[in-house]
């Protein structure tokens, strides 16, 4: 990935920063020229190219360390809430997301729902093509899944074939209807595994939406238990 298709807050911060560093080097040296018994103006006159010069040379060599300093530290913070396998979020920041959202919706009265779902039959997929095939079958669907989320909502892995989306201001029928449409989404899938002719897999997928003075457990539970119910139904299907 290169540097300027990375999140720009953070390396800008640093770059800002690099760039207030780096404008000590001119004036350091200038207030040792003074204490050496220069005066300012006349010496920013006289050596204003020098000063130039060292100015525009450390706002270089400081910004360039600066991005880089950001950029490291970007994906320090994306290791530490990010899927490794998919690059979606991980079970821990959903845990923090969905606190969070539950307060926001108790606080505003606003809705959330949230989808917890999981691939089916996945163990006959490792079986059939083995883990590093399976793997990428998780690949193939997260993305397909990826792409049908909103900015405002939260993708994560919860699990090893098991994935939640937290989906904020989303009341109960759209719930459902956005589930409806990442069953679909993933029915449709021709997986692409190298050598392999092109296969589908399904996923099952429980629905809740936040009800008043829920707790945090009691909501992810429903939508379980409701996840549930769908691969008792027979799988590929959305319970609600
Ligand atoms: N390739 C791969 N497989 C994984 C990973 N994590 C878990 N699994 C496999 O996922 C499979 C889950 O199997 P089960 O829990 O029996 O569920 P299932 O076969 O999907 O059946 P249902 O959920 O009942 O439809 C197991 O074979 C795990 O080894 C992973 O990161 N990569």
């Amino acid at each position: 990935m290169s540097l300027l298709s990375a999140p720009m807050n953070k390396i800008t911060l640093r770059a800002i920063q690099g760039g207030i560093l780096a404008a000590g080097a001119p004036i350091g040296w200038l207030i040792i020229r003074v204490f050496s018994g220069s005066e300012p103006l006349a010496e920013l006159q006289q050596h204003w190219s020098l000063y130039a010069y060292m100015l525009f040379g450390t706002q270089m060599v400081f910004i360039t360390f600066s991005i880089y300093v950001g950029r490291q530290e970007q994906l320090i913070s994306n290791l530490a809430i990010r899927d490794s396998l998919t690059g979606i979020f991980n079970l821990r920041f959903m845990v923090e997301r969905m606190n969070e959202e539950i307060a926001n919706a108790q606080r505003y009265n606003t809705a959330l729902s949230v989808i917890y779902c999981d691939l089916d039959h996945f163990k006959k997929v490792n079986d059939q093509y083995g883990h590093p095939g399976g793997d990428e079958v998780l690949r193939q669907v997260t993305k397909a899944i990826s792409f049908k989320t909103r900015t405002q909502d939260v993708f994560a892995r919860v699990g090893g074939e098991e994935f939640a989306i937290l989906l904020p201001q989303c009341n109960h029928s759209d719930a459902i209807d956005y589930a409806e449409r990442i069953r679909k989404t993933v029915e449709q899938l021709p997986i692409q595994i190298p050598t392999k002719p092109a296969f589908g897999v399904t996923i099952s997928l429980g629905v809740a939406t936040l009800k008043e003075h829920e707790t945090v457990n009691d909501f992810y539970k429903r939508a379980d238990q409701n996840l549930y119910l769908a691969k008792q139904q027979g799988r590929n299907k959305v319970v609600a």
